[in-house]
C-alpha cells in the first residue's frame, strides 16, 4: 500500500511501528487527529492475513475513534492499536510490557484501553509501564472491563432507533438478530431479555453461543443464517464490514444497532440502507459507551457520573435521525457532521497557547 498517500487522504498524524523480539510483539499504534485531546482508543489483539490488513485496520479504527470520542462530547481525539497475533495462544506478560513502553514514549499522545482480543489484565501489565492506560482493575482506582458500558449504551440506542422505526421503544417482544455474542454483546442481549426481547444468536465460538441459548433463551443459527432470518432489528457485535453488497439484499430487519466498529463496508452501503428506509445507529455513537465509562477515569473515576454520560447516547442518536430526516442524508453522515462541527469548533478555542493541559489521568 501507499501508506502516506493513504496518511494524506484521511489526514492521519501519526503512525508508529513497535516490535520487541523478545516477546514477540508486532504492533501499529495509529494517531488519527489530537484536535480535541490526546487520542484514547483500544488495543485489538487479532490474527491478521496481512501486515497490510493489520495496517488498514488499526488506520480505519483509529479514525472511528475520532469520530466517536468527538460524538459523544470527549475531549479527546482518535487513535488505536492492533497487535498482530492470537490472542489465545501468541500472548506473555513481556509482550504487553514491551509495548506499555512504546505507549510511555509517546508521552500521553496516546491513550490505551481494551478492544477485542485483550484483556483487563492485559492493561494492568501494559500499567506497569505507563500511566496512560485505561481500563485497568478497580483496585487502582479505574473503571475495569469497559464492556459493561458498553452494552448499556448498545441497549439504550437501540431503543432510539427502534423508537424512530416503530414509534416505540419498548423492546418487549421485538426479536434481535445479534451477530456474535461476546463480552459487549452478552451484556446487552442481558437487558433485552430482561425487558422481554426474543433473541437469535450466532457466534463463531459455541461456548458464547450456549451461554446466551442457556442464560436467555435464545435461538441459536448458523454464522451464515443471521443476515436473512425474521427479525426487527439486526445487531452486529463481532468485527466490521458485515453491511456490504451481499449481506444488505438479504436483511429483513427494519433496524440496524450493534456494536461493532466499522460496520458499513463503505460509505455507499450507508446510503443504500438510507435508500431502503432501514434506520441505522451509526457504529461509532452508539458504542460509545466504553470509551465515555474509561474516559470519565480522566477526571477521577465516578460510575454514577460516567453511567449518566452514557446515557446521553439515546438522545444523541434522536438528534441524528432527526438531521437525517430534515436533510435527507443518511444517519452515518449526519453523524460524521455533528463530530466534525464539534472538531472544528474546539479548534477554534485551542488556537490560543495554554503552557500545560489540565486533567491526564493523574487524578484517577
Ligand atoms: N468492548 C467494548 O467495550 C467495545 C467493543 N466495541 C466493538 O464491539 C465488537 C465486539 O466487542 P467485544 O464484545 O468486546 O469483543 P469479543 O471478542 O468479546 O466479542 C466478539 C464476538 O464475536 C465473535 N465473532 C468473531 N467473528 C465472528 C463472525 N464472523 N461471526 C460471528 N461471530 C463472530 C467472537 O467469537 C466473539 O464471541 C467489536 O467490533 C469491538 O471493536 C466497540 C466499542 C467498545
Ligand atoms: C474499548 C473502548 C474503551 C475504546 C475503543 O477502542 C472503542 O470504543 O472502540
Amino acid at each position: 500500500m501507499e501508506l502516506f498517500k493513504y496518511l494524506e487522504e484521511f489526514d492521519y498524524e501519526q503512525v508508529v511501528f513497535c516490535q520487541d523480539k523478545n516477546s514477540g510483539l508486532k504492533a501499529i499504534i495509529a494517531i488519527h487527529d489530537t484536535t480535541l485531546g490526546p487520542a484514547l482508543g483500544g488495543t485489538r489483539m487479532w490474527t491478521y492475513d496481512s501486515e497490510e490488513d493489520a495496517v488498514i485496520d488499526a488506520l480505519r479504527l483509529a479514525k472511528g475513534m475520532t469520530y466517536k470520542n468527538a460524538a459523544a462530547g470527549l475531549n479527546l481525539g482518535g487513535g488505536k492499536t492492533v497487535i498482530i497475533g492470537d490472542p489465545k495462544t501468541d500472548k506473555n506478560p513481556e509482550m504487553f510490557r514491551a509495548f506499555g513502553r512504546y505507549i510511555q514514549g509517546l508521552a500521553g499522545r496516546y491513550i490505551t484501553a481494551e478492544d477485542v482480543g485483550t484483556t483487563v489484565g492485559d492493561m494492568d501489565l501494559i500499567y506497569m509501564e505507563t500511566d496512560f492506560v485505561t481500563g485497568i482493575s478497580p483496585e487502582f482506582g479505574s473503571s475495569g472491563n469497559p464492556s459493561p458500558a458498553t452494552a448499556y449504551g448498545c441497549y439504550l440506542g437501540m431503543k432510539a432507533a427502534a423508537k424512530e422505526a416503530f414509534g416505540t421503544d419498548s423492546m418487549e417482544g421485538k426479536t434481535v438478530a445479534v451477530q456474535g455474542v461476546g463480552n459487549v454483546a452478552y451484556g446487552m442481549c442481558k437487558h433485552l431479555h430482561e425487558e422481554g426481547a426474543k433473541l437469535i444468536v450466532t457466534d463463531i465460538n459455541e461456548e458464547s453461543v450456549e451461554r446466551a441459548v442457556n442464560d436467555f433463551g435464545a435461538q441459536a443459527v448458523g454464522i451464515d443464517e443471521i443476515y436473512s432470518v425474521d427479525c426487527d432489528i439486526y445487531a452486529p457485535c463481532a468485527l466490521g464490514a458485515t453491511i456490504n453488497d451481499d449481506t444488505i439484499p438479504q436483511l429483513k430487519a427494519k433496524v440496524i444497532a450493534g456494536s461493532a466498529n466499522n460496520q458499513l463496508a463503505e460509505d455507499r452501503h450507508g446510503e443504500k440502507l438510507h435508500e431502503l428506509g432501514i434506520v441505522y445507529a451509526p457504529d461509532y455513537v452508539i458504542n460509545s459507551g466504553g470509551v465515555i465509562n474509561v474516559a470519565d477515569e480522566l477526571n477521577g473515576y465516578n460510575k454514577e457520573r460516567a453511567y449518566k454520560q452514557v446515557e446521553t447516547i439515546y438522545d444523541s442518536l434522536t438528534k441524528i435521525f432527526a438531521i437525517s430526516k430534515r436533510d435527507d442524508i443518511p444517519t452515518h453522515k449526519a453523524a460524521d457532521r455533528m463530530a466534525e462541527e464539534r472538531i472544528q469548533s474546539v479548534s477554534q478555542t485551542r488556537s490560543t497557547f495554554l503552557q500545560k493541559e489540565h486533567n491526564i489521568l493523574s487524578r484517577r
